[in-house]
């Protein structure tokens, strides 16, 4: 369970920690596998995906993929680092490995749909200016301190967050 982030951005950004954690469960799924990380069409799938909804709720396509290209990047960095973590820690490594298909890549799905209806409820905010800034600031450390994120965690949602401005 995660705990919401305060302010106007609150909701997204909650949604995005929720990604940065999700994206443990992936690594979970593809370490030791032959499984990469980087999944290009996978991201392709996603992106596109992203443009149809995001058209179909009269968000900008492009300013929408914008944003899912950082929480994809976000979700790689997490991976990448407990790649590291486990190398150096097997015995940190998770017991069980959850499906990819059936199991992880759903959840992402279900995330999607709900960020976008967020990036549809915020979008007024989300203007370039000083006030989103602020209010996307205090969203990202609340979120730090109400979900304990970690370094790594923290370092992703800091991605996932930095184009939220559009
Ligand atoms: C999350 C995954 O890993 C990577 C990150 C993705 C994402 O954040 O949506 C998509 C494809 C992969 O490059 C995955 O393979 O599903």
């Amino acid at each position: 369970a995660s705990l919401t982030p305060v302010g106007p951005l609150g909701e997204l950004t909650g949604l995005a920690v929720q990604r940065v954690q999700v994206a443990d469960l992936v690594a979970a799924a593809k370490f030791g596998t032959t499984q990469p990380i980087d999944d290009p069409a996978r991201e392709q799938q996603v992106l596109d995906g992203v443009r149809t909804k995001a058209t179909q709720l009269g968000l900008d396509p492009e300013n929408a993929a914008r944003f899912f290209r950082a929480q994809i990047e976000a979700n790689k960095l997490v991976q990448r680092g407990l790649y590291v973590r486990w190398t150096e820690h097997p015995e940190e490594v998770p017991s069980r490995r959850p499906d990819l298909g059936t199991e992880v890549r759903p959840i992402l799905d279900r995330l999607t749909t709900d960020i976008l209806a967020e990036l549809k409820d915020t979008e007024q905010l989300r203007r370039p200016t000083l006030k989103c800034e602020i209010h996307a600031t205090i969203a990202e450390r609340s979120a730090v301190v109400l979900n304990r994120l970690d370094r790594l965690h923290e370092d992703a949602l800091a991605e996932a967050m930095s184009t939220v401005c559009a």
